[in-house]
């Protein structure tokens, strides 16, 4: 979601600033008139083209100020001088020794973040640094009154244009010369700025994303408000990023050429140092994914984006937003924190304090009066932008959204997003874009599911990961009870995992995707906090160890997997109580059928060995830390209140306990040396032959030859070649990918939706008719007893 800039104005700036409005007199007046008269953007087709009338005009719907619509009262205007021939040298020098600078910090920050820490804002505290320097060099310069000085000012703001790209450049530019722009035409109709163009050749992407397409002109050229939906993967975070870096690129240009054309124009009509975009995401990992997606695209631009999130120094960010930023991209409670001056209203929402579009909602004037960012200009102006993708799980949006009717009411029966837009005051002409398919679900994405007891679901996780654990897998789970349980069996069953909640501390949170991003097979158990936005390529496998509670999150977990070109799947592990909800889920995306997941039973005898120790394991484990941490607890306490603890256990009961404790260490000694030799050997079906195992697997050259060998037999077959090639089972640790073993089953499974669906059935007619039975054994000795007391 976007939004325009800020002023902060007291009003005796204000009354101050009027004064020279008046003293600059008539001229500048006719000067601003004289500029509005200026065709738009250089880079845009003449009167022909369809967009350049929306482009050129004051009847923009919405979207950033154009210069026109600029009170120069309300802003602090400065308009950065073009940068002429000598200029530029200089100039050149500059950036070219803060690169420097920068590219050092650059190297230590690196080197921070290898820790994992909360340092990444430390690049901006350079740029912080920098833009004192700036400011105090402006500052002095301000003090000059004559037109000579003046134009130094312009000179200096132009400086710092500079260096501000420098700083915010940090790495080479593609070399223009070496791509092929003929590989990106598609791109041409969509008319971006050059400098975002450069971006797109350096990232190599070929073609806008349909969703990029769709967004681009209503968002960027005709300044609309948009509600976009799309699969998970298809490209959102640009299809509204390029929107906005475009609008504010077109804005400087625009300035640039006034001054370029009229030296003597007023500084006072650029507006700089404004926060003009405010990104919300849910959560702090999609936050700084999406400064760094944003960041890397505006890398040849001057515009800063910055990330404001929880679990990260306040102070710091507190600097960061002095910096002034165009762009932030953050978490509603941290954004909510720093806005309201210190409290935390996690509780309430963000939109409550942003303008609204209608004018007529006074109610929440007073609240947009005490937000210091927004300026009463803006609140006529905003552009709001919401893209998920699950709007469209909501059959009747687009129609409520149409007929204007979003007003809230409580337990309306709208979904979040619904409610978001409603409360972001989205107008009634906003483009709805709606490229969701009927069953929302990314293209790519095959599904399926295991159903088996709820006890038995650590089994079938561990058969997946030994049998089918190529690529990155997330295994998604509901509870963070659930997560430690399967985190700790999976580690003490020797695969290693990484685990991410919203409980852990913010900086092994940001460690824990790093490093999962950085292993080619890594696990990761997450709650639902990675379940929406998150981007790490080579996700191959989602696992629903739990289902989730609504069908959105279902499609959001499932989307972390068959992003953008990529295929993937998703398997969910499905208990007899989950059983309806998941009939419900499928339900919502009309889906005719969802594949059982092949299941090779031979192997779970071999699986059921390994994980029955390791659960013994992990018990014992568990009680040792439990008793360690109470003994920890009573100790600590007793020793703040200075009490000596006494242990009141006779001679006798001590030594039995030492006793004990020694068997029990040594059973667990036992018990890991057992797992430890089941573990070297890669699992084996009950039926396997051995003779085809030497040592502890298989190579993957030696794969290659059994599949060669089974395709030889299979061609010159009959059918008792074909069961042999059945007995000739190929094993290793990672085998399969998951996506290629559901493919290889075939169509077979898919009729299961029915088969769901009538056992879901016959359970509620059961549960339907048990309740009737004991509602009419209630009643016939409730009348038993009348009878009985009428009779005595
Ligand atoms: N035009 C493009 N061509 C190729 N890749 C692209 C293009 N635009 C974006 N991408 C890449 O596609 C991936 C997915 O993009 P993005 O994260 O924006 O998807 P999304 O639709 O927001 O997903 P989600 O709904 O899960 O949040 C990213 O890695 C991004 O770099």
């Amino acid at each position: 979601m976007a939004s325009g800039p800020s002023s902060g104005r007291n009003n005796q700036t204000k009354k101050k600033l009027k004064k020279e409005k008046k003293r600059a007199g008539v001229k500048s007046e006719e000067q601003l008139e004289r500029f509005d008269s200026l065709p738009w953007n250089p880079s845009l087709p003449d009167k022909d083209d369809a967009y350049s009338f929306l482009i050129g005009s004051n009847e923009l719907e919405g979207g950033f100020l154009s210069l026109e619509e600029i009170d120069e009262t309300e802003y602090a205007l400065d308009i950065p001088k073009p940068q002429n021939e000598s200029a530029k040298k200089i100039l050149k020098r500059k950036s070219k020794s803060k690169k420097r600078k920068v590219s050092e910090h650059d190297d230590s920050s690196v080197a921070e973040d290898e820790g994992g820490n909360e340092e990444r804002p430390e690049e901006e505290e350079v740029v912080e640094g920098e833009l004192k320097e700036l400011k105090q060099n402006k500052k002095r310069k301000k003090k000059k009154k004559n037109n000579t000085q003046k134009k130094g000012k312009l000179e200096n703001a132009a400086e710092e244009n500079a260096e501000l790209a420098a700083v915010a450049d940090g790495k080479e530019d593609v070399d223009e010369e070496s791509v092929d722009e003929s590989e990106y035409l598609a791109w041409n109709e969509l008319r971006l700025h050059p400098l975002l163009m450069k971006s797109i050749h350096r990232l190599k992407f070929k073609e806008p994303t349909p969703i990029q397409k769709a967004c681009i002109p209503a968002a960027a050229h005709q300044g609309k408000d948009v509600v976009g939906a799309a699969e998970t993967g298809s490209g959102k975070t640009l299809a509204f990023g390029l929107p906005i870096l475009q609008r504010l690129l077109e804005e400087r240009d625009k300035v640039e050429k006034l001054i370029s054309e009229y030296q003597e124009a007023d500084e006072r009509i650029a507006s700089r140092g404004f926060l003009r975009a405010l990104i919300i995401t849910p959560t702090r990992e999609l936050a700084l994914q999406v400064t760094d997606h944003l960041k890397e695209v505006a890398k040849p631009t001057n515009v800063r984006v910055v990330p404001i999130v929880g679990g990260m120094s306040t102070e710091k960010q507190e600097r960061l937003l002095k910096s002034r930023p165009e762009i932030v991209v953050g978490t509603p409670g941290r954004l909510w924190e720093l806005m309201s001056g210190g409290a935390v209203h996690l509780t309430e929402s963000i939109i409550d304090m942003l303008p609204v579009t209608s004018g007529s909602d006074d109610a929440q004037s007073h609240n947009t009066e005490s937000c210091v960012t927004v300026s009463s200009l803006q609140r006529k102006k905003r552009q709001t932008f919401v893209f998920s993708a699950t709007i469209a799980l909501s059959a009747d949006f687009r129609k409520k959204l149409k007929r204007g009717s979003l007003k809230s009411k409580p337990n309306d029966g709208l979904n979040s997003i619904e409610t978001l837009s409603e409360r972001a005051g989205m107008r009634a002409s906003a483009a709805i874009i709606d490229l969701t398919n009927a069953s929302i679900l990314a293209h790519n994405l095959e599904e399926s599911f295991i159903e088996c007891k709820e006890e038995d679901k650590d089994a079938y996780l561990f058969y997946l990961l030994s049998l089918h654990g190529q690529g990155r897998t997330i295994i998604f789970c509901t509870s963070i009870a659930a997560l430690r349980h399967i985190s700790s069996i999976l580690r003490i069953l020797d695969i290693n995992v990484w685990t991410l909640h919203a409980q852990m501390q913010q900086r092994a949170r940001l460690k824990a995707v790093d490093r999962f991003r950085a292993t080619e097979h890594g696990i990761l158990i997450a709650t639902d906090v990675a379940a929406r936005g998150l981007d790490i390529p080579g996700v191959r496998t989602v696992i629903h160890y739990q289902l989730p509670h609504s069908a959105e999150v279902y499609v959001h977990r499932s989307g972390r997997t068959a992003r953008a070109l990529s295929d993937g799947c998703s398997i969910a592990l499905i208990s007899p109580n989950e059983t309806s909800k998941f009939a419900g889920l499928c339900k919502s995306f009309a889906k005719e059928n969802f594949r059982r997941f092949p299941i090779d039973i031979s192997y779970m005898p071999e699986v059921m060995k390994r994980l029955s120790l390791a659960r013994q394991i992990d018990k014992i484990l568990r009680k040792d830390s439990q008793e360690k941490a109470k003994k920890s607890w009573l100790e600590r306490n007793a020793e703040s209140i200075e009490l000596v603890l006494d242990d009141n256990d006779s001679e006798d009961e001590r030594v039995n306990k030492h006793k004990q404790k020694k068997a029990s260490s040594a059973h667990l000694k036992k018990m890991q040396q057992e797992l430890n030799t089941l573990l070297c050997r890669p699992l084996q079906p009950k039926t396997f032959s051995n003779r085809f195992l030497a040592g502890a697997g298989v190579s993957p050259v030696l794969q290659n030859q059994f599949e060669e060998l089974a395709r030889q037999k299979l061609a010159d077959s009959n059918t008792s070649a074909q069961n042999k090639r059945r007995k000739l089972v190929i094993i290793g640790q990672d085998c399969v990918e998951p996506l290629q073993a559901l493919r290889s089953t075939g169509e077979e499974a898919c009729q299961d939706l029915k088969e769901i669906a009538e056992k879901r059935k016959n359970m509620e007619n059961l549960r339907r008719k048990r309740k009737e039975e004991k509602k009419r054994l209630h009643d016939q000795r409730r009348k038993q007893r009348k009878k009985l007391k009428g009779g005595s």
